[in-house]
């Protein structure tokens, strides 16, 4: 795992463009700016072309998506890939809305993809297999994680994160797993939103998405298990202002220290 990412995420300041969520907005434009990127958030279909031409990434997340909105999406990923800026997918809740399901399937039908980063519901509803996704939560479901990874990663030729417990990252063929984790996380709701953003991160400043994808979760794993370890009490609401902090705290030194990965 190339872990030095983290040094050159800081030194290149990326442009991070989202299409972010009114209800985690805030904490994903904070999280990645304090991280070391330079966020931009764009709702406006009529500067899709400027704001992807100067983005190094683009981070779309289906969050709270309108039809008017589906437009927007379509512009910008159609000049992210014109200009060749990796496109990161968060699809919120697609296991738990078919109309969300149907939107996303048909934007990944008209663009290429980076990255797909999603919980188990959300990724085994775009890999077409069986699972009880419960609205924005994985759900349950007895299918095995890894095959459903690399399903929809061969089907749509990308790296595809999927988070829970233990994070599975894969392109495909081969599988990273991420070990690092804290029950705080759930309950903070847009730490997967602030997981894709952060992929997206690191996808402006390393072409690999794979390695990208890989150095992004450790970093953002670490930091989320560095804060609940510190916390006397584990609180919800401070969880959230502190992996904040220590996402602009973390070094490369602390996460290669505590990255339990294979
Ligand atoms: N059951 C769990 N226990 C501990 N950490 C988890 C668990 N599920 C997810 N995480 C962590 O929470 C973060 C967000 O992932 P996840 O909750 O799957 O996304 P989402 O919020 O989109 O459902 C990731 O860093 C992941 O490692
Ligand atoms: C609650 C909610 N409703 C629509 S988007 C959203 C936030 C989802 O955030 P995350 O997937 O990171 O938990
Ligand atoms: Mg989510």
């Amino acid at each position: 795992m190339k872990i030095d990412l983290l040094g050159t995420l800081r030194k290149k300041n990326p442009i991070a463009f989202n299409i972010s969520n009114f209800v985690t907005v805030q904490d994903v434009a904070n999280g990645i700016n304090a991280l070391g990127a330079s966020p931009i958030m764009s709702e406006e279909k009529n500067e899709a072309e400027p704001m992807v031409q100067m983005a190094d990434s683009v981070t779309v997340n289906l969050g709270a998506f309108t039809e008017g909105q589906l437009e927007q999406i379509s512009a910008v990923t159609t000049f992210a890939n014109q200009y060749k800026k990796p496109i990161i997918i968060d699809p919120v809740a697609v296991g738990a809305v078919d109309y969300r399901k149907e939107r996303c399937n048909e934007l990944l039908d008209q663009i290429d993809v980076a990255v797909i980063r999603g919980n188990a519901g959300e990724i085994a509803a775009l890999a077409d297999v069986e699972w009880n996704a419960k609205g924005i939560d994985a759900g349950e479901g007895s299918g095995d994680l890894e095959e459903i990874a690399k399903k929809l990663a061969k089907k749509r030729n990308c790296v595809v994160v999927e988070s829970g417990k233990t994070d599975i990252i894969t392109d495909g063929e081969a599988v990273v797993r991420i070990y690092n984790e804290t029950d705080l996380f759930k309950l903070h709701v847009g730490s997967g939103d602030m997981l894709s953003s952060t992929i997206g991160c690191f996808c402006g400043v390393e072409h690999d998405y794979f390695e990208a994808a890989q150095t992004a979760t450790a970093v953002f794993d670490v930091a989320g298990e560095v804060v609940a370890k510190s916390m006397p009490k584990p609180l919800a609401g401070s969880f959230g202002v502190q992996l904040i902090d220590e996402l602009h705290l973390i070094d490369t030194k602390t996460v290669e220290k505590y990255a339990n990965f294979e």
